[in-house]
């Protein structure tokens, strides 16, 4: 092979999309970093191999999509695009630069409070935003709080999210050890926000401190330490953070903060940042003329736009629009 041929990398492309290098790998499908051909935009796709699937997973995975098409939200991964061949299905969503605010702990040690107010106020308004919307994550930590090339918060992987009604009751065992409420160690039946509000608990701990409140050396050791209910509270935490995660770190569920409440509470009101623009989700408002003025002048039929913004098909159209509103 000559040196040219060895240096000329094939540009593996799906649909419109340069693929450029693998970001994350689960056990039935990869994350790659992918760059648009025409906006030159980077997305992360989540490709799944469906027949490596089994039905309640192929199931679970069409919820996970059906869910992320009904949010849109500026601290929650946009769904762009989905294509589907036989066996496989490619999720083309918003790419947070800067990774896992996990990452970002491990590298820097925990923030300063101010800073974690921040962070923490748009995490609670992305979880406000679903349950608003009777979706439930389920799957809060900080390894699925991301953050974007400016460092705003982007919640991803509603893996295990679900619908909940007031009414009905879960149980499914989900989310991670740690972040996990005391009731779902109990295997009790649960609503459904109320154990997305301990995590939350457990996100702010971890943010303020920079470690976890509840660890163990085993998943029985863990499980006894968060039904004791007990946890050290460092010497640099102020007052008024320990009372607000103690609030969300209560045992039983009916006695635990709301988000309603958290809003309220004397630490979140301290200083308040401005918050990123109260959002008024792209299906009700009328598509950006702008966009679609720049996107006919690429020679790119705009009705066709119009209409799949209109109709939520997410295609090439819907993904160009998207990227290119998002820039
Ligand atoms: C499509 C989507 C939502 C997704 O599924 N992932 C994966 C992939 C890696 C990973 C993780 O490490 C933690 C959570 C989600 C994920 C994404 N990762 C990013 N950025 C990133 C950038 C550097 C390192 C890690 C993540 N942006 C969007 C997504």
């Amino acid at each position: 092979m000559s040196e040219r041929e060895r240096n000329t990398k094939t540009a593996i492309r799906v649909g419109f999309y340069d693929i450029e290098r693998t970001i994350g790998k689960g056990n039935f499908a990869v994350v790659k970093l992918a760059r648009h051909r025409i906006t030159k935009t980077e997305v992360a796709i989540k490709i799944i191999d469906k027949s490596k699937l089994d039905a309640s997973n192929l199931q679970k995975v069409y919820r996970e999509v059906d869910i992320m098409k009904r949010l849109d939200h500026p601290h929650i991964v946009k769904l762009y695009q989905v294509m589907e061949t036989k066996n496989m299905i490619y999720l083309v969503s918003e790419y947070a630069s800067q990774g896992e605010i996990f990452e970002y702990i491990a590298k820097y040690g925990r923030m300063s409070e101010d800073q974690a107010r921040l962070k923490f106020w748009q995490i609670l308004s992305a979880v406000e935003y679903c349950h608003n919307r009777n979706i439930v994550h389920r799957d809060l930590k900080a390894e699925n709080l991301l953050l974007d090339s400016n460092n705003n918060i982007k919640i991803a992987d509603f893996g295990f999210s679900n619908f909940y009604s007031s009414t009905g009751q879960l149980s499914t065992w989900c989310g991670s050890p740690p972040y996990a409420a005391p009731e779902v160690f109990e295997g009790k039946k649960y609503i459904g926000p109320e154990i997305d509000i301990w995590s939350l608990g457990v996100v702010l701990y971890v943010l303020v401190c920079g470690a976890l409140p509840f660890d163990g050396c085993s998943l029985q050791a863990l499980r006894d330490r968060v039904l004791s209910g007990r946890f050290r509270i460092p010497y640099f935490m102020s007052s008024d953070c320990e009372s607000l995660i103690r609030k969300m770190l209560v045992l039983d569920p009916t006695k635990r903060i709301s988000v309603v409440q958290i809003k309220k509470h004397r630490w979140m009101q301290i200083s308040v940042p401005p918050i990123s623009p109260s959002f008024i989700s792209t299906t009700h408002k009328q598509p950006n003329e702008q966009i679609l003025r720049l996107m006919q002048s690429l020679g790119i039929d705009s009705s066709k736009t119009r209409e799949s913004i209109r109709q939520g098909s997410y295609d090439h159209h819907a993904a160009i629009y998207f990227l290119l509103l998002d820039k």
